[in-house]
């Protein structure tokens, strides 16, 4: 972590344009929190996702604050994360349905919590990155996705025809 917030050119920048998105969005360290917070207390009470949650995580808090930094890094740009998500999630036991229902759980807290504009911030960037983790996860079992082809229990399931 460098967490050095000097006065340089870049830090100056950088904290402009997260300031500028804060404004537009309302988002803040604050909401974060809050939303990290309800998701994880939801994620840990859910019956599919749960029990992956509960086998590899023992100490939350470390991991909530890890979520903060990361959502910051994420929707407000601030640079306070410095991990690898990829490596983490690539040999989890998971496929469609649990990053389907992540994203469903997550959409719903951030609705709760936020104003739409907010919510919308959150959740187009959220499904950007559990479309990268799915392929990622699908990599490491040696099935290479095609745009629109989402991971099954070990198989691909194929786009649904366009319907007209
Ligand atoms: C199938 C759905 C998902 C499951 C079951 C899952 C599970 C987990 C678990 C168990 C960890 C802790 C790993 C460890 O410390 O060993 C973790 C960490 C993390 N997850 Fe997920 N995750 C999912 C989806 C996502 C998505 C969609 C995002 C982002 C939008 C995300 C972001 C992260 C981040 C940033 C970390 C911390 C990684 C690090 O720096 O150590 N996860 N996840």
């Amino acid at each position: 972590m460098s967490g050095r917030q000097d006065g340089s050119p870049m830090n100056e920048r950088r904290a402009r344009i997260s300031r500028e998105i804060s404004e537009r969005t309302g988002i803040t360290e604050a909401l974060i929190e809050r939303l990290v917070r309800r998701f994880y207390d939801r994620v840990r009470a859910d019956p599919v996702l749960g029990p992956i949650f509960a086998e590899r995580i023992t100490h939350w808090e470390p991991h909530l604050q890890q979520m903060f930094a990361f959502w910051s890094s994420v929707a407000l740009l601030t640079g306070r994360y410095h991990g690898r998500p990829m490596p983490k999630h690539a040999p989890l036991p998971v496929s469609a349905e649990h990053f389907d229902r992540w994203l469903t759980l997550f959409e719903e807290t951030a609705r709760e919590l936020c104003t739409p504009e907010a919510a919308a911030h959150f959740a187009e960037r959220a499904r950007n990155i559990a479309q990268s983790l799915e392929m990622g996860v699908a990599q490491h079992r040696g099935i290479l996705l095609a745009p629109g082809e989402r991971l099954g229990d070990g198989a691909i399931l194929s786009p649904e025809p366009a319907t007209r």
